[in-house]
């Protein structure tokens, strides 16, 4: 085990077999909808990457950079977007697809703003999902694990832009943030 996990909380099986159950869930939701599948950058990248080759269907993807952790383990609480959806989502049904769903500061402000644009519909779908730091409520459709209050990185997830690569999401030894 590396050195700088405390606890691998979900195993790379584990994520495999739960992706291609939300894979399954879509495609049975969205057969004859515009669905457009919208990744946060960057710590959807593997997610959304997983996530949109389990659906069965014509879909389109887009992407947003947003940041409120910059290169820390504590969120800003200020979203800033860094790069803006390339296509309309005028009379689209969206997917906000994020890793990690924690204070909620950072997807409730892209719900919101998405929500503005015209689209036919916008649910979120979310690895994973924190609740016990949440500090607003988001509606969220789809989510893959709940998991404790645990800075964790892997799986798209980083500490200042490390250990995305990880193939599992694991809990990060205080001494390395702290
Ligand atoms: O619910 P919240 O407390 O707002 O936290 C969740 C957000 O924080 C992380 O992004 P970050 O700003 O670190 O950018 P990154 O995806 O490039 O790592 C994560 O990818 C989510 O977007
Ligand atoms: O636990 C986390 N790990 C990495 N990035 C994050 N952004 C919000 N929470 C986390
Ligand atoms: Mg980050």
């Amino acid at each position: 085990m590396e050195d700088f996990i405390k606890e691998v909380l979900v195993t790379e099986d584990q994520i495999k077999k739960r992706v291609g159950e939300l894979g399954k869930e879509i495609t049975g939701e969205y057969k004859g909808k515009n669905l457009v599948l919208i990744g946060i950058l960057k710590g959807a990248v593997i997610f959304m990457s997983d996530l949109v080759r389990s659906i069965d269907l014509p879909i389109s993807m887009d992407f947003m950079a947003v940041s409120s952790y910059g290169n820390s383990s504590k969120s800003s609480g200020v979203v800033k977007i860094n790069k803006d959806l390339d296509c309309s989502v005028e009379g689209k049904d969206i997917i906000i697809v994020e890793d990690i769903i924690d204070t909620g500061l950072t997807l409730k402000y892209l719900y919101e703003n998405l929500k503005k644009r015209g689209a036919e519909s916008v649910e979120i779908c979310t690895l994973l999902d924190k609740p016990e730091r949440r500090k607003v409520d988001v509606p969220v459709k789809y989510r893959g694990f709940v998991i404790p209050d645990e800075f964790v990185v892997g799986y798209g997830l980083d500490y200042s832009e490390n250990y995305r690569n990880l193939s599992f999401v694991g809990a990060l030894k205080k001494e390395v943030y702290s």
